[in-house]
């Protein structure tokens, strides 16, 4: 009953938050303030967006993982606060552990940039904390900047998601402005957890990563109950038993500590070796004392964009497989199997949770793995009901069943929200019908609207993104979720080259598109082939009829007919870029296709 008394008493002073923020609004910048003004940082070791770990986030600026960190802040009156705060992914291929790290917290700082306003991702972040039952702290950020108005940006979230804009804290993580009113707002509006330390144990995975000497180390909160070393526990949804080996905290390392009681934020070791067994989202319980409900909402990790990945070098083969294996060991999200292309030869079909992270595993095995890949157009999951009843899916296009064989077939769609200033509503709607998209609503705010769209997923799959921030000159966000399956009318493109059917090309496309695509890979195509000694002809069909041609002209580029003799440093120069453009192809009988022409459907002149 004591130590019931003094972990409950522990709790109060404990607050388990988050930041969240549509992109570039200053969430790492804030984070970091907050770390170097509680003092976990010393100057020293003070790096820019600490709490961002993989050198890829780094230099992309985006936050891939989570890491959590413990901190402990005490009021002017003395009052010690220990803080968990919780990092989230900032894109939306992962806003399913975006809402798996909230679920950890009992509130969150919801930043908004006071010379931008309310953008798409601020909305749907918003609506993932609502959701989670969170306390929302409104913090309008970046206030030192000329061109900001926080008073309007505070006016925003009230109209848009109801926060009232009294509530705001109007701060710069730059310029160290509002920072101990954020902290006290965190002290008082931020609920203490609640919990039994006594109940049960229930406590909820929101993250975790492999370690070669420990297995997989999960980052949980505990919702009810106590994690100890030597406990024996079972993942719920997962359906197995482990020891715990050990527990400990955040700091911002990993601290080995006693025990977890209801409320904390911490990491646990219990010899788990595959990541698969310890989803995001899974439930930890007592195998004997067991909880009676496990944690809602729990989603398998499912991958929603394919692609092929292929060695250039067909003795990669191996390296490649035990490169994806590494890869797995730490991403449960991340999929493969074995496949073979009649034009590449033997590769892998991988499964991502969206393009970024397909990006982001790609430059990972050329760069920490030093492989040299082929990858094929990514492409997403399609559901093909046949005339004989059976219903399969599928996410390669080269093995999409011809027209006789097909009764229907499902695309994914998602729902697609934009924010915009209204002056680009016009060109917007009409780039969202070019995708086949259907409106839900729209509401004006203030001057600037905010569209809903219905859109099949492969429709932004590609240049979308691109295409929105040009037309609207880079004020529009975008933000989605999936929403399911509707009937497409599909049909499969093959695109052959020198007369040949070039499988790991084929895309899938919709029928009223089939000429324009095509018309657009094998102009690329053309452009991206070398030229031979003869003319390649290249060219798109569907069925077996010829929809577009386009023709790669023959002889080889001179390199060195620009080098009027002379400098030969420069002409070694010109050969050693030609020798390296040609690291990435694959020949064809006489031709050489370069990766370019494998993403040719991804080009974004339209
Ligand atoms: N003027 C000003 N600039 C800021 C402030 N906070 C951040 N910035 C700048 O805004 C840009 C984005 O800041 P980040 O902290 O990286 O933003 P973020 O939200 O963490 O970005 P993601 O991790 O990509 O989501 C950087 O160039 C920062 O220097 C601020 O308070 N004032």
């Amino acid at each position: 009953m004591v130590t019931m008394r003094r972990a409950r008493l522990l709790c109060v002073n404990v607050r388990n938050f988050s930041i969240i923020a549509h992109v570039d609004h200053g969430k790492s910048t804030l984070a970091d303030r907050i770390l170097e003004r509680l003092g976990a940082m010393s100057e020293r070791d003070k790096r820019d967006q600490t709490l961002d770990t993989l050198e890829l986030e780094r230099e992309r600026g985006i936050t891939i993982k989570s890491t959590p960190v413990r901190l402990t802040y005490t009021r002017e009156n003395g009052e010690e606060y220990t803080f968990n705060l919780i990092d989230t992914p900032g894109h939306v291929d992962f806003n399913y552990e975006v809402s798996r790290s909230l679920a950890a917290c009992e509130g969150v700082l919801l930043l908004v940039d006071a010379s931008q306003g309310v953008e798409a991702q601020t909305i749907v972040n918003a609506y993932l904390a609502i959701d989670s039952n969170l306390e929302i702290v409104p913090v309008i950020n970046k206030i030192d900047l000329p061109a900001a108005d926080p008073e309007g940006a505070a006016q925003e979230l009230e109209e848009v998601i109801g926060i009232p804009a009294s509530d705001a804290v109007f701060a710069s993580g730059k310029a160290g402005i509002g920072i101990p009113e954020i902290l006290e707002a965190i002290v008082e509006r931020i609920p203490a957890p609640s919990g039994d330390p006594e109940a049960p144990l229930k406590a909820l995975i929101f993250d975790s990563f492999f370690d070669a000497y420990q297995g997989v180390i999960l980052f949980v909160r505990v919702l009810e109950g106590t994690l100890n070393p030597k406990d024996q526990i079972r993942l719920m949804n997962a359906g197995k038993n482990f020891e715990v080996d050990k527990v400990g905290t955040f700091s911002p390392g990993l601290v080995v500590g006693q025990s977890l009681p209801a409320g904390a934020v911490g990491w646990v070791a219990a010899g788990i070796k595959d990541i698969q067994d310890a989803q995001v989202g899974d439930t930890l319980t007592g195998r004997e004392r067991q909880t009676t409900e496990p944690f809602p909402g729990f989603k398998p990790a499912q991958p929603v964009v394919f692609s092929g990945l292929y060695p250039t070098d067909t003795e990669d083969y191996r390296k490649l497989r035990d490169a994806l294996e590494k890869l797995k060991l730490n991403d449960a999200a991340f999929s493969f199997e074995p496949e073979t292309s009649e034009a590449l030869g033997f590769g892998f079909r991988c499964g991502f949770l969206g393009l970024l992270h397909a990006e982001i595993i790609q430059e990972r095995l050329e760069r920490e793995y030093d492989l040299d890949l082929i990858a094929t157009a990514p492409a997403v999951v399609y559901r093909v009901t046949l005339t004989n009843g059976e219903v399969f899916e599928t996410q390669n296009p080269a093995e999409f069943p011809t027209r006789d064989r097909i009764t229907t077939v499902e695309e994914p769609y998602i729902k697609l929200s934009i924010m915009l200033p209204e002056d680009y509503v016009g060109p917007v709607m009409q780039l969202l019908q070019e995708r086949r998209g259907s409106m839900i609503t729209m509401n004006y705010v203030g001057k600037r609207v905010e569209l809903l769209y219905e859109v099949p997923f492969a429709e932004i799959l590609y240049d979308f993104h691109d295409r929105l921030k040009s037309i609207s000159r880079g004020y529009a966000s975008m933000d989605y979720e999936q929403l399911g399956y509707r009937d497409g009318d599909l049909r499969k493109v093959d695109i052959m080259v020198n007369n040949e059917i070039i499988d790991a090309l084929a895309v899938i496309v919709h029928e009223t598109k089939t000429y324009g695509l095509g018309r657009k890979i094998v102009d690329k195509m053309a452009d991206v082939i070398p030229r031979q000694m003869f003319p390649v002809p290249v060219q798109a069909v569907i069925g077996g009829k010829i929809i577009a041609r386009a023709t790669v002209k023959a002889f080889r580029k001179d390199v060195l007919a620009k080098c009027y003799g002379g400098d030969i440093s420069r002409k070694k120069k010109l050969l050693e870029k030609q020798k390296k453009g040609r690291a990435r192809m694959k020949q064809f009988g006489t031709v050489e296709v370069p990766q370019e022409a494998f993403l040719a459907v991804l080009s974004t002149d339209e």
